[in-house]
């Protein structure tokens, strides 16, 4: 049986309060399988960020707790602290910009992170350079972000992301800001790392074209995950003939 490596049991985010007050996750009950690719899907508002953010460990829950490889990690009275070093350690993030240090080479927004992730000098650099080849941009590592693509340049963030081997990847629209050939590229090297490497991987996308890849996708609406879909069958066309898993 393949092991939990995420849940969210009861999760709530409330932003601000009183009149203020908005709902931006109500809930949420999730279990989320070590090295399942989990996509997330849902209109403009609906709550998919808050819901990486939560599951991220940036914050919080206002209700609920959030456990990440068996162990309770977050519930409303963790403080930001704790949920700091847990998020260095465990996780990494990709978004829809590559957000990369300009005035680095590839190799040294890589090597950045792994000097952060606590590794130094030389075997920094080694690791950046194994990433960055796997990731098939050995030839472009002295390169600076402004002189890549925006597809390679999202290699270089996806590198600088697993730089401490995080046991969940979360990865807000990653492939929005690209072209067909390159949204694949991407979307094929965060399946390689959920199947090869067991990392568990959370993707929210709009985009239906993806949705193939993968193990499952969860829909929310309105702060509320309303549904589960099996892999989307790109024959099937449209979004709305997505298989339901459950309601
Ligand atoms: N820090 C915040 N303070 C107050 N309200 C917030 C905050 N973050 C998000 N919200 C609100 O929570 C709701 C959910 O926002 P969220 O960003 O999670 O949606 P989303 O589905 O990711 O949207 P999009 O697809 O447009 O990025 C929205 O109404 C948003 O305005």
């Amino acid at each position: 049986m393949t092991a939990t490596a995420l849940s969210l049991h009861g999760v709530s985010k409330t932003y601000g309060s009183g009149d203020r007050a908005v709902a931006a996750l109500r809930h949420a009950s999730v279990d989320i399988a070590s090295g399942e690719l989990l996509g997330i899907i849902g209109p403009s508002g609906s709550g998919k960020t808050t819901f990486l953010m939560l599951a991220g460990l940036v914050e919080p829950p206002t209700h609920g707790e959030i456990r990440l490889l068996g162990r309770k990690v977050a519930d409303p009275k963790t403080s930001a602290a704790d949920l700091r070093k847990l998020r260095r350690h465990h996780i990494g993030f990709v978004f829809q910009k590559a957000n990369l240090l300009p005035f680095l080479t590839a190799l040294e927004n890589v090597q950045l992170a792994h000097e952060v992730a606590k590794l130094h000098g030389s075997q920094a650099r080694k690791r950046a350079c194994e990433l960055l080849d796997e990731l098939g941009m050995a030839h472009k590592i002295n390169a600076y972000p402004q002189t890549l693509s925006g597809g390679e340049q999202q290699r270089v963030a996806l590198a600088r992301a697993i730089a401490n081997r995080p046991a969940l990847l979360l990865a807000d629209e990653p492939t929005a800001a690209l072209d067909g050939d390159r949204r694949r590229q991407v979307m094929g090297l965060l399946s390689n790392l959920a199947r090869n490497e067991g990392v568990t991987v959370c993707v929210v996308t709009h985009d239906v074209r993806a949705t193939s890849v993968f193990d499952r996708i969860i829909e929310i609406s309105d702060g509320e995950i309303i549904r589960e879909y099996a892999p989307f069958d790109e024959s099937m066309g449209d979004p709305s003939n997505l298989p339901r898993l459950s309601s």
